[in-house]
């Protein structure tokens, strides 16, 4: 099978550059429109497409960002492998704004989206015990530190709903649940790639201490995005190793991230709604054969 990268660029990253032929293409999905079109073009010769999760000029919030459509439109086009990247705050010292945090757990506190391409008419349930991709990630680690970023390998990630930032109750508590950083868009993105068989990998970059920390301020947009501006080239220079280390042949996900859907579908094929099908042809076209 062949490697084709995708990239969700979260706040302040809405394009990037150095994609060979590139282009913005406009994607239907059966989950309506995604946040935008897609930039699809080639980085050393692996295919890649780009999607700002927020959209050209930053139109969806957290909660209105179209999440299936999103991956629904990155899988249409063939993306294999997933990379999200995200501003966060940081819940622990030792995390300091500009240093990246490779996320490997979530803890997910958002109530206001759709979370799952399946329901009645096909239900399915994946496992999302390790809602990311080891081996995806680990190239982004590795891609992050030839650039000279400090990278934390694994971090739980608290998704909250926003779009208002927390309250200093609520940041104490995170913090005392054992969560590192905190966003408001990791959540239910990861659980849709799972669901679509997609390797995905979370790149957070810190921007902030939230609002616990006593000698820093409580966040606010001018500090995310002063500090993504002075970090956006390292966010670039981690994307552009990536065609390196993963290369344009892929080998099976040796964690099965790729065949997530083997035995999740609990609805009895009889029983199946097939306009609800016809809507997963993309996402479990290789399981229920439509
Ligand atoms: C501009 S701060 C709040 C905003 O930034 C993060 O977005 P993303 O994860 O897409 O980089 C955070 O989750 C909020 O949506
Ligand atoms: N402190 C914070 N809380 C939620 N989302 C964020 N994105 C960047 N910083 C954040």
């Amino acid at each position: 099978m062949k490697t084709m990268i995708g990239v969700i660029g979260g706040s302040g990253i809405y394009q990037i550059d150095g994609l060979e032929g590139a282009s913005w293409v406009k994607v239907k999905t059966p989950w309506g429109a995604p946040s935008d079109q897609v930039l699809v073009g080639r980085l050393d010769g692996v295919p890649m497409a780009f999607l700002p999760r927020h959209g050209r000029g930053h139109v969806h919030s957290p909660t209105t960002v179209p999440y299936r459509a999103n991956i629904d439109a990155l899988k249409r086009l063939g993306v294999t492998d997933v990379i999200a990247v995200s501003a966060c705050g940081s819940l622990r010292e030792d995390m300091a704004p500009g240093d990246f945090v490779i996320v490997d757990q979530y803890i997910d506190r958002t109530f206001g989206r759709e979370k799952s391409f399946f329901g009645t008419g096909c239900v399915a349930h994946v496992s999302v015990a390790h809602p990311t991709c080891p081996r995806l990630s680990s190239a982004c680690a590795q891609a992050a530190r030839a650039g000279g970023i400090k990278v934390h390998e694994g971090g739980t990630y608290l998704a909250m709903e926003g779009p208002q930032f927390s309250t200093l109750a609520e940041s104490k508590l995170y913090r005392s649940w054992g969560c590192d950083v905190i966003g408001m868009t990791g959540m239910p993105e990861a659980k849709l790639a799972r669901e679509a068989e997609l390797c995905y990998a979370s790149v957070a970059m810190v921007t902030d201490y939230d609002c616990w920390h006593e000698s820093h301020g409580a966040v606010d947009v001018a500090t995310v995005i002063a500090t993504l501006t002075a970090n956006s080239s390292q966010g670039r220079s981690m994307v552009s190793r990536l065609p390196g280390l993963l290369g344009t042949d892929r080998a099976p996900c040796p964690h099965g991230c790729d065949r997530a859907l083997d035995n999740a579908i609990m609805t009895a094929p009889e029983m199946r709604d097939p306009e609800v099908l016809a809507r997963l042809d993309a996402i479990a076209g290789r399981i229920l054969k439509v």
